[in-house]
């Protein structure tokens, strides 16, 4: 299991390259008193247009791009690798992969939850939402969609059954 938003964080963390260039170009007012990155104060500056972000981007993005191949270079020869990626559309990412899933929540649901269950401001997230691919294009490069609009119960035992009877055969069919 690769985390886009775990090496992500990694990235960033105290003492890094990446942090220190992102003090440069957002200012030391990321940063909390003991010099650890705002990720809130981060997120409201880079989230407030385009420009920001990918100023953001340029930082974090090939680093995490780094961090990713080296993960797939320590993954055994009969790994399922999963890449769990949320800028896969954006990123033009899709031919890369042996199967594409794509895990779905109608706009109003995601806004909900992450206001709901993770305490984040509801301008935020519909910031962070406005910055990535509409539905339409995820459904172009989606080989699986998962909906989960439903109990989570449904949602496992769906993912389940793609992992024995796609993703397990997907892998095989490599060798
Ligand atoms: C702005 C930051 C500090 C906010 O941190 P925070 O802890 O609030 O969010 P976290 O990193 O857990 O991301 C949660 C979700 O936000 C969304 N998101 C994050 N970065 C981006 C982005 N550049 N564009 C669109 N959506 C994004 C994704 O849905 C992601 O799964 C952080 O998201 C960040 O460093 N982003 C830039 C790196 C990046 O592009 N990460 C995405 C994975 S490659
Ligand atoms: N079927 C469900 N019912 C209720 N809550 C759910 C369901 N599926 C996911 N959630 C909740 O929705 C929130 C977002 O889910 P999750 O963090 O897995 O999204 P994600 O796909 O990783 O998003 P991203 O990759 O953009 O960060 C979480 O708080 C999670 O618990």
């Amino acid at each position: 299991m690769v985390d886009a938003d775990v090496l992500a964080r990694q990235v960033l963390e105290p003492g890094t390259p990446g942090l220190a260039e992102v003090v440069r170009e957002f200012g030391a007012a990321v940063l909390t008193e003991d010099g650890v990155l705002d990720r809130a104060a981060l997120a409201r500056a880079a989230f407030s247009s385009d420009d920001r972000r990918r100023a953001l981007e340029a930082i974090t993005h090939p680093r995490i791009a780094a961090a990713t191949q080296q993960a797939f270079e320590q993954a055994a020869p009969d790994a399922v690798v999963v890449h769990d990626v949320p800028l896969l559309v954006e990123r033009d990412l899709a031919a890369r992969y042996d199967v594409v899933v794509v895990v779905d929540a109608p706009v109003e649901v995601r806004v909900r939850r992450l206001v709901e269950q993770r305490g984040m401001a509801e301008d935020d997230v519909r910031r962070r939402i406005a910055a990535q691919a509409d539905d339409a294009a995820r459904r172009a490069v989606a080989d699986v969609w998962v909906d989960t609009d439903r109990p989570v119960a449904d949602v496992l035992a769906d993912v389940d059954r793609l992992w024995t009877e796609r993703l397990l055969p997907a892998e095989r069919a490599t060798r």
